[in-house]
């Protein structure tokens, strides 16, 4: 597998874009998250790992501000964001995409990132010829860079799932975002689509003004090998495994407890 091309990491001297201190959450019973001391570059391309419920989105969720710390706090770009609302957090440069597209499938690509577009810079006059021009500048250079020029004016409902991924990440693009946090961008998307696709994703985030740091998490570890510059991984609520991916994926933590490369096999019966 080559090396990962993209999102080489910060000089150590910067202050980092993110940082969680200290940060514990429970439901209940559940530690989802434990001591968690995490601090992420400008420029880093993160890959969050670990199996179900290990902790990943949890941690997602605190960064947006849609669940907030116990305990610590999280900074971002210089400010204590820990008790903002979500809609505070995206003002600052936070942006999201999901697992499953968040988009409307009867109106057209273009009408959506003009949406997407209204909602993040709270001007809902974006019909006004003046705003829709420069509306429509904006995403159509978006929808250039995501390969998604000649679908401007398809339903949404009609594109294939590798297309609505792409324009979700291109609508959170519209916010011009610091920081983009995506949740398993290929997953559902064929063997052939995924490397395609992530080199677009990348490209896009590479060639974005000031450059776009990103956090991922992703459950294919071909994708984490080639795209991630830095691996986290979950296990338990905690950090178990942090670094470079073949680092990473080789620690034997993330062998049992991630990758499954070192689970106990099952003892066949004596007979
Ligand atoms: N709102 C909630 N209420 C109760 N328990 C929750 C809530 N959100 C998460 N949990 C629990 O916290 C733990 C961590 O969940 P989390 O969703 O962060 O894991 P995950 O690593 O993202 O898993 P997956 O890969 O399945 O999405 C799990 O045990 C989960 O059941």
């Amino acid at each position: 597998m080559s090396a990962p091309s993209h999102g080489a990491p910060a000089a150590s001297t910067s202050p980092p874009l993110l940082a969680a201190r200290g940060v514990n959450k429970r439901f209940g019973a559940v530690v989802a998250a434990a001591d968690l001391d995490i601090a992420i570059a400008t420029g880093e391309r993160v890959s969050l790992i670990g199996s179900n419920g290990a902790g990943k989105t949890t941690f997602v969720n605190m960064i947006t501000g849609y669940l907030k710390p116990d305990q610590g706090s999280i900074h971002f770009d210089g400010r204590d964001i820990t008790a903002l609302s979500p809609r505070a957090i995206t003002g600052l440069g936070v942006a999201r995409s999901f697992q499953i597209p968040q988009l409307c499938g009867g109106l057209s690509v273009l009408d959506n990132m003009l949406v997407a577009n209204a909602c993040h810079d709270g001007r809902l006059s974006f019909w006004r010829r003046a705003h829709r021009a420069e509306a429509v500048e904006r995403a159509e250079a978006l929808l250039e860079r995501f390969a998604l020029a000649d679908q401007r004016d398809r339903r949404v409902a009609e594109l294939p799932g590798g297309v609505r991924k792409l324009l979700d990440i291109a609508m959170a693009l519209t916010a011009a975002p610091k920081l983009l946090l995506l949740d398993e961008p290929t997953s559902g998307v064929s063997a052939q689509e995924k490397f395609p696709m992530m080199e677009t994703i990348m490209a896009a985030l590479d060639n974005s003004q000031g450059g776009i740091t990103a956090l991922f998490v992703e459950h294919d570890m071909e994708i984490v090998e080639r795209y991630a510059s830095r691996v986290l991984a979950f296990a338990g609520g905690r950090v178990i495994a942090d670094g470079p991916p073949a680092q990473a994926l080789a620690s034997e933590d993330v062998r049992i407890h991630v990758t499954g490369a070192l689970a106990p096999q099952p003892v066949e019966a004596a007979c």
